[in-house]
């Protein structure tokens, strides 16, 4: 159906269309938006569903349509109102009957920027918060108290201000203070689906800051908020304490590749100096050791999904001895296990550099080395060798394959 049938329709029955929230504020940003969001006020549910039955009913506490329109299956939603009654983000009743008003369901959004609103089909926008405003100059500010009924909203604000380079303003940075107890009891999904888009913002060290700013690092991310403080060795970490140096290499990854799972493992490679007894520091000696404890201890809390667990626990492993190996033996066992890691050596590298600057060669050129010693196979072994002996085998050969190309990478100098 197109869009200006779709609103017709409705208009014919009295009632009004609206599109909501992000790809209003995207257009006053000036960026490609993403899918319209549609609002209707003044019908009833039933007429809605008589109108357009093909459309398709989503959502639990309050009635959401999907509705094909301009090719698109668009979440269309009834002006509604929501009155808190319990802890979470469970606890609320809505109200959504036809006399709910566009103000109404505009004063229980998140922020003033994503509160706008543009009707159909004259496309003018309803600003009653100062979005267009706030949305020009870069703040992000909250509507209300309201703000702390859905205490992820405290994520949103820090995630959005990743995302777009915007700066919360403080009045917001005190609600989302006031989400701290009940953030702790938020399924820990709706927590990693803010994570997860804030290590695809540009900079998400933006995000862990503004938690932190809020004084709720410690409550969602304590394994995080554990690195603040503790010291290291100022000639090798300039930049400060084991929190300023992840959130560091966090960004710095981000800066060589849009991969979550490279973001994810820049995010945890040190977490092992939040646990380092005090008396240790500035050093981290066995850090790596401990990291994988509290990685282990964080998917206990909150079940990480699969890929950045076994990612973030390689990195973990590997990152220290990784650029520093002397051995032959010892290169050519860590190549072939980064091949077989389920990071690719562009995401593996673009850690391991943010980290440490520079690479050696055999990290550099390591992708093609373990090609060829790839190529080495057990049918080609010689004759009467069998079980342990073949896979001795097969790794002399790689050793003496790794040892020859080496050789002639220095001698192309
Ligand atoms: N916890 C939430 C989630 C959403 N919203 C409102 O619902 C709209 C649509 O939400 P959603 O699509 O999740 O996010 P957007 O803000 O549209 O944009 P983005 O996906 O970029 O975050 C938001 O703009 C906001 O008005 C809200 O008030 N509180």
């Amino acid at each position: 159906m197109r869009e200006e049938d779709f609103v017709a329709a409705l208009r014919k029955c009295g009632a009004r269309v609206f599109i909501v929230g992000g790809w209003v504020r995207d257009q006053i940003r000036g960026v490609k938006a993403h899918d319209k969001d549609y609002m209707v006020a003044g019908i009833e549910e039933k007429a809605f569903a008589n109108l357009f039955p093909e459309a398709e009913k989503v959502g639990k506490s309050f009635p959401v349509y999907l509705v094909a329109i301009d090719g698109k299956k668009s979440e269309v939603a009834f002006a509604r109102k929501e009155r808190k009654t319990g802890s979470g983000y469970c606890g609320f009743a809505v109200e959504y009957d036809p006399s709910v008003t566009l103000e109404e369901d505009l004063y229980r959004r998140d922020t003033t920027m994503n509160s706008l609103a543009m009707e159909l089909p004259s496309r003018q926008i309803h600003d009653l918060y100062g979005g267009i405003a706030d949305t020009r100059r870069g703040i992000i500010r909250a509507i209300s108290e309201h703000f702390c009924e859905d205490p992820v909203r405290a994520l949103r604000a820090a995630r959005q201000a990743a995302e777009f380079g915007f700066a919360i303003e403080d009045n917001t940075y005190r609600l989302m203070a006031a989400c701290r107890e009940e953030l702790a009891g938020e399924p820990a999904e709706r927590l990693l689906g803010e994570l997860r888009r804030a290590l695809r913002a540009p900079k998400p060290s933006v995000f862990f800051r503004c938690l932190n700013r809020a004084g709720i690092l410690a409550i969602t991310f304590p394994e995080l908020a554990a690195l603040i403080g503790k010291t290291q060795p100022a000639a090798f970490h300039p930049e400060g304490d084991a929190f300023e140096h992840t959130m560091l290499v966090v960004d710095k990854v981000a800066a060589q590749t849009s991969s979550v799972l490279a973001r994810f493992a820049g995010l945890v490679h040190d977490l092992g100096k939040g646990t380092t007894p005090k008396e240790m520091e500035p050093h981290h000696y066995g850090h790596e050791e401990r990291g994988l404890e509290v990685l282990t201890a964080w998917n206990q809390r909150m079940t990480l999904p699969r890929d950045w667990l076994q990612a973030g626990g390689f990195v973990i492993a590997e990152h220290m001895r990784a650029p520093l190996l002397g051995k032959e033996a010892k290169i050519v066992d860590l190549l072939l296990r980064i091949d077989r890691s389920n990071l690719s050596w562009e995401e593996f590298l673009a850690v391991i550099m943010a980290d440490h600057q520079s690479l050696p060669d055999y990290l550099q050129n390591g992708e093609g080395y373990v090609r060829k010693m790839k190529q080495v196979s057990g049918r080609d072994c010689p004759e009467g060798l069998t079980g342990k002996k073949i896979g001795e085998w097969i790794r002399s050969e790689q050793l003496k394959i790794y040892r020859s190309l080496v050789v002639r990478s220095d001698s192309a100098d």
